[in-house]
Order: C-alpha cells, then sequence, then structure tokens
C-alpha cells in the first residue's frame, strides 16, 4: 500500500490556485490515489460570468478528470469550493467559511500566484507576497493543521547562477515591502520597481522570492516545505501525457512556432531547457506533503524540482524535435510553413525579426487590405514579439539548482510509492516527452482532430507553393529595376541572351 496514498485519505486538503494548471494536476491526482480522502477545499473567485459551481463544473468535465470520475464517483461531492479573492482581507472568506476550514483543514497547497511578467510590482506583491502572509496566519490558526506546502519557482533566484535549497535574503525585508506598498502611490511603486527587482527579470521572480522569506518567517512554527519547480510544462505520463492548458512558457511558443508565426528566437542553443513536466512536479509536492507532516523536518525543507542537473536536454535539441514533430503532426491554418532558428546576436536577431516576422505580416495586411478584409497580423506579431522578449532572459542564461532535498525525499520513499508518485527525470525521455507535448497543445489547447491533419499537409504544401512563387517574383522584379538603371546587369543580361541563342 502507498504511504503517501494512505496518508492523504481522510485528509480535509486546502488548495489555492486549484483552478490553474497546476492546481488541476493536483487535484485531479488527489482524487486518483486517495479516492477516500475526506474534503477538498478550493479558495476559487467567480470569474468569466461563472459561478464558482461552475467553474468545478467545468473542470471535474473535462478530459483531465476522466479518470477520476471513474475511481471516485462521489467527486463532485468531495470539492468544495469556497468563494475567496486573494487580493481582499480576509480573502473575503465568509465567516461560517473561515470557522470550518480552520477547524478542519490537515494539510495546505498554497499554488496560487500571479504568473504574468509584467505585472506591475503592487499587484504581484499583493498575490504573491501579502496573501502568502495571510495565509500562514490563517494556517497558524488551524489546530489540526498537519503541513502546509507553498509552490515557488525555481526562478525566484534567478539573479544567481548556483542556486541551493536554501531561502536567499532579499535586500529590503517582504514586510517593509508589503507595508510601502500601502502608502507609496503607482507612479513612485513604478520607478523603484526596477531598483527592488535589481538583475532580476521581472516582478514575478522577485515577488516569489520575497514570498518564500515570508513562508520561512511567519511560519517557523509549522510544518512547511517549498516546492521550486523550473519551466513547467505538460504532463509527462499521468493521467495521460501531453496535458496542458494554458500558453504559459513553451506552450505558447509551441503554437506560435507550429503556425508559421515564430521563426526566429534570440537563444542560446547549448543552454539548459530546464523543463519539468506538471506530473512531476504534482508527485513530488505530494510527497513533500506526507514527508513534512509524518517526519516533520526541523526546519523549512526546499524541494528543487528541475531537470538539468539529473537529465539536461538543450534548447538546440528541444527546438529542432519541436520542429520535426510539426512535420508528423502539423498544426491547422499556419501562416507560414514551421521553419525557425536561432540568433545569437542582437544584430541577427533585429535582421530576422524584420525579415521573417515583420515584413512577412505587413504584406500579409496589405493583401488582407486589398481583398477587403481586416488587417490582424501585424498586430498579433507585435503581440508575439512582446511576449518573446519576455521569455528572452530564460532561454539565454543556464542554471545549476541543487537537488539535495529532493534525492533525500525520492530516498525516503518505499518502491511502491516511487512508483506511484515518481519525480525522478532520470526516466524521462525527452525525444518521446516532447513528442507528446507538441501532440498536446495541438490536441488540448488548440483543439485540433487529428483528422485535419491530411489538410493541414495540404495547406503547408500550398504555403511552400506561394513561398516559390513569392520568390520567383521579387527576383524577376528586382532583376527588372537593375536591368533599367545599371549598365553593367544590362551587359550580364545580354550575354546570357547571347548564350540561348547560340
Ligand atoms: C534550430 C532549431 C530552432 C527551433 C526554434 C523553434 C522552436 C520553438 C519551440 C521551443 C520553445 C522555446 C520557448 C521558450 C520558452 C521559455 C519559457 C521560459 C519561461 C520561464 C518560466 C519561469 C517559470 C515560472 O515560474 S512562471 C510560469 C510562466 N509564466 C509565464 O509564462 C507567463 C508569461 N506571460 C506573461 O507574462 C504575459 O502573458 C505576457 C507579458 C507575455 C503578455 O501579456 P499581454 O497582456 O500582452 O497579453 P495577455 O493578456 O497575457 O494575453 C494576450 C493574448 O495572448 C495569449 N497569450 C498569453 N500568453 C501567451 C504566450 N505565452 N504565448 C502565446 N499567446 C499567449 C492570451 O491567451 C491572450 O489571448 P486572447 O485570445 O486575447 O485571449
Ligand atoms: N507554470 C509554471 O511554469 C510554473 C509555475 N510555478 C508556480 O506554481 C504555482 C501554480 O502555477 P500555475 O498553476 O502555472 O499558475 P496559473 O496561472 O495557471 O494559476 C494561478 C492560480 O491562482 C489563482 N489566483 C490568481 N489570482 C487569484 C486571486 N486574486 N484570488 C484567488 N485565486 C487567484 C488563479 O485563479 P483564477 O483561475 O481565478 O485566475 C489560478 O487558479 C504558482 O505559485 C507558480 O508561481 C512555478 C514554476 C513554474
Amino acid at each position: 500500500m502507498s504511504m503517501i496514498a494512505a496518508f492523504y485519505s481522510s485528509k480535509s486538503i486546502l488548495i489555492t490556485g486549484a483552478t490553474g494548471f497546476l492546481g488541476k494536476v493536483l487535484m485531479e491526482k488527489l482524487f486518483r490515489t486517495s479516492p477516500d480522502l475526506k474534503i477538498i477545499y478550493i479558495l476559487v473567485r467567480p470569474k468569466a460570468g461563472q459561478t464558482l459551481q461552475q467553474r468545478v463544473f467545468q473542470i471535474l468535465n473535462s478530459k483531465l478528470f476522466e479518470k477520476v470520475k471513474e475511481i471516485c464517483p462521489d467527486v463532485h461531492e468531495k470539492i468544495r469550493p469556497i468563494s475567496a479573492d486573494l487580493n481582499q482581507h480576509d480573502f473575503g472568506i465568509s465567516k461560517e467559511d473561515m470557522e470550518e476550514l480552520l477547524s478542519s483543514t490537515n494539510v495546505i497547497f498554497h499554488c496560487a500566484a500571479t504568473v504574468r511578467f509584467d505585472d506591475p510590482l503592487r499587484h504581484a506583491v499583493q498575490l504573491n507576497v501579502t496573501a502568502t502572509q495571510q495565509l500562514l496566519f490563517m494556517a497558524s490558526q488551524m489546530p489540526k493543521l498537519e503541513a502546509f506546502i507553498h509552490l515557488s519557482t525555481a526562478f525566484s533566484n534567478c539573479n544567481l547562477q548556483h542556486i541551493d535549497e536554501v531561502i536567499y535574503p532579499c535586500s529590503v525585508e517582504p514586510k517593509k515591502i508589503i507595508d510601502s506598498m500601502e502608502w507609496l502611490d503607482d507612479a513612485i511603486i513604478d520607478e523603484i520597481t526596477p531598483k527592488l527587482i535589481g538583475d532580476r527579470p521581472n516582478t514575478y521572480t522577485y515577488t516569489k522570492a520575497l514570498g518564500e522569506i515570508v513562508v520561512q518567517q511567519e511560519g517557523a512554527n509549522m510544518n512547511v516545505a517549498i516546492i521550486r519547480p523550473s519551466i513547467v510544462g505538460a504532463t509527462w505520463q499521468e493521467p495521460f501525457p501531453g496535458w496542458v492548458d494554458n500558453l504559459n512558457g513553451p506552450s505558447g511558443m509551441i503554437i506560435a512556432a507550429g503556425k508559421g508565426f515564430l521563426r526566429s528566437i534570440k537563444a542560446t542553443p547549448l543552454a539548459i531547457a530546464d523543463l519539468i513536466p506538471a506530473d512531476t512536479v504534482i508527485n513530488l509536492t505530494l510527497a513533500a506533503g506526507w514527508y513534512t507532516a509524518v517526519h516533520r523536518p526541523k526546519s523549512t525543507l526546499i524541494y528543487h524540482c528541475t531537470s538539468g542537473n539529473l537529465n539536461p536536454c538543450n534548447w538546440l535539441k528541444m527546438g529542432l524535435h519541436v520542429l520535426e514533430t510539426f512535420e508528423k503532426v502539423p498544426f491547422e491554418k499556419a501562416f507560414r510553413r514551421p521553419k525557425a532558428n536561432f540568433t545569437t546576436t542582437s544584430f541577427t536577431n533585429h535582421y530576422w525579426n524584420a525579415v521573417s516576422h515583420r515584413a512577412p505580416a505587413v504584406i500579409y495586411d496589405i493583401y488582407l487590405r486589398l481583398t477587403g478584409r481586416k488587417p490582424r497580423v501585424t498586430k498579433l506579431m507585435n503581440r508575439m514579439l512582446r511576449m518573446l522578449s519576455m521569455l528572452e532572459y530564460f532561454v539565454n542564461h543556464s542554471w545549476e539548482w541543487s537537488t539535495h532535498n529532493t534525492e533525500m525525499l525520492m530516498s525516503m520513499l518505499s518502491p511502491e510509492d516511487q512508483r506511484m508518485f515518481n519525480f525522478d527525470v532520470r526516466q524521462l525521455n525527452w525525444l518521446e516527452y516532447i513528442e507528446n507535448y507538441v501532440l498536446g497543445v495541438k490536441k488540448y489547447l488548440l483543439k485540433e482532430d487529428m483528422a485535419g491533419i491530411p489538410e493541414a499537409r495540404q495547406h503547408l504544401k500550398r504555403l511552400r507553393n506561394i513561398h516559390y512563387l513569392f520568390n520567383v517574383a521579387l527576383f524577376l522584379i528586382i532583376w527588372r529595376l537593375l536591368i533599367a538603371r545599371w549598365q553593367m546587369a544590362r551587359n550580364i543580361w545580354f550575354f546570357i541572351s547571347s548564350l540561348h541563342t547560340l
């Protein structure tokens, strides 16, 4: 019998961020492996005109939960959505709900966060730092609490090159930052943001680092652990390979490349692409929850959930295999054929952005205008270039994350748990994983049917012919202009014509 699965049976579990990418994979695994768990409380905000119940209904009716519904038919009754907005004081939770949470919760998984790279500091601090502090305050009032697991990121200290499983200090104490957000106005916050984030690339990584310090300080008397995943990708094995449901990280770029929008990317080809599958992150998170509650380590343990030092893969290998997979499973209605390269200097990057990104978009928009349609491609292209510029930092640096705690945890698991809650990335076959990832993007994100593959291939052939025609036309125009203006070109032309008449 799995010790981890047995631990979660009959437990009351509180999850924040359960409607997010990792939160859903976490709930799914909990229900599938511990169907006897007592209840999962999820803190949810109403969104896009949907009630809480409708949001839960939508999650449970997705493909991800198909297996769960077989194993745990009463899953609807075991999820209790609680109306909560983490941006509000006390999360806006009603008094009755708060009492129930405080008196019953055994384990907390804190997954909610803003993962946007461009969030204003005030908002990122509110969600990634202040809300974490409030949740810990709630946790401190829970008599039955056995473990508090905080989801952070391996990039919270991306200003360092070698990162250990420890918490690094920030130049300003999180409490001071939280306080200052209350009285500083937006203009001043914007002005001091670059100074505060220092050599980190964005407010996300900075506020996740502050969040960790808060966890260490406020959670000192609790059983707390921090998980630091690197770049989370589609699922590797469970509940099935390739599941992904948002555009963050590489997923958006895979779409952009598959649709022929992304043709070049400034990257260091041999830098480590530290991807980690979502199910691996969740297996480690659940194992850490069990270990923290049962073994009660004396200090807050940090677990790096990364692949680079155990099973490295670089961006070149990854990029090439993504492109190879597009040949087997092309995406529908591509703008151009999926073909891309890496640039390594700013000069070549600007050049390819102009030639391969901006120029085709402008030309296509002219064509749309001429045919009486609304131009839209330049706008889309600009948006993609903005996203690309935000991700560039992460594909041009390499980091070394030590994984002693993660390896220690692996060694503490029974053989049954090592199989059921596998987070040993040494077993991951990158080529197979990337292929399933691209396939998953096509199926679950783009919602494209496999039956459309022949038509997608035909479309790519048409694009190839248009490309050839375009090149020939361009060559003829340039040649005609040269002949009109340049004696040497005329001489060459006469020479070629005379060869023909010989
Ligand atoms: C020789 C061979 C060469 C081969 C090369 C080619 C191969 C190509 C594939 C290889 C992949 C390489 C890709 C590298 C990717 C590296 C990723 C590194 C990530 C580091 C992660 C750190 C880990 C973490 O801890 S956090 C999780 C990660 N967080 C994110 O990823 C968030 C990033 N996103 C943002 O911050 C924002 O979305 C932003 C700033 C990029 C854009 O904000 P904006 O306000 O402009 O737009 P949105 O309102 O967010 O969205 C507008 C619109 O766009 C859609 N969208 C959102 N995100 C993406 C995306 N990443 N890609 C594409 N589209 C996106 C969104 O759904 C909206 O669509 P609507 O239709 O308007 O609703
Ligand atoms: N994905 C990745 O590549 C990585 C993620 N991580 C970390 O893992 C955790 C989960 O990430 P991921 O699942 O990808 O993120 P998502 O963006 O997919 O999910 C974020 C979750 O937070 C919730 N949330 C945001 N704001 C509020 C709010 N004001 N009140 C209540 N809930 C809110 C969202 O709810 P709603 O649905 O209502 O928006 C959603 O459920 C984060 O802590 C992140 O830092 C770490 C490394 C990499």
